[in-house]
């Protein structure tokens, strides 16, 4: 998609193109839309990067919040967002066991009650034994180091749904 189409988009477009490339915030791309004219997608992607590392720490756990958990009741109940449908089936979280449902219960459970925040990961850029692991693994992290790793996880699962939208024909998106 030309990036002269994007900055030719109206506002509602727009949003309506880009305001779930962070789960459940159209806020950020609702913010950014003002820096129009985009130079290019890697410009897109720096001014939403931007406004999250601005944020106040409340605002990087408002973020995490926003994110269903893995294997989680959304999964469950069929009420993920579309891109987070794909992002968790590929990643294996359609196709776990009762036990391994069990486990990632408890372990979201146990982080929740640690940090105040869900675990967030890039689902694309991992397998389910990874996923295991980092929950295990980030569990030992401290509120303040862990809440900057999980937002590294979100820019990440961002520029993906970026590449996403922008590679693909932007007719079939609105
Ligand atoms: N808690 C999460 O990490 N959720 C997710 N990560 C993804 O990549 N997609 C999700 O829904």
């Amino acid at each position: 998609m030309d990036i002269n189409v994007v900055n030719a988009l109206t506002y509602e477009d727009f949003v309506k193109l880009f305001g779930n490339v962070v789960e459940k915030c159209p806020l950020i791309s609702a913010a950014i839309w003002s820096h129009r004219p985009f130079k290019d997608l890697a410009d897109i992607e720096a001014h939403i990067t931007e406004f999250i590392i601005r944020l106040p720490d409340s605002g990087k756990a408002g973020i995490l919040r926003c994110h269903p958990d893995l294997a989680g009741r959304d999964l469950q109940s069929g009420t993920l967002t579309r891109e987070s449908q794909e992002e968790q089936s590929r990643a294996g979280m359609t196709t776990l066991d009762s036990a391994e449902v069990l486990q990632m219960y408890r372990l979201n459970s146990e982080y929740k009650e640690r940090f105040g925040f869900p675990f967030v990961i890039c689902a694309r850029l991992n397998k389910k034994a990874d996923i295991v692991g980092q929950l295990s693994e980030r569990l030992k992290n401290d509120r303040a180091a862990e809440r900057e790793r999980a937002i590294e996880e979100v820019k990440k699962i961002c520029s993906l749904r970026l590449r996403n939208i922008v590679l693909s024909d932007i007719q079939t998106k609105l």
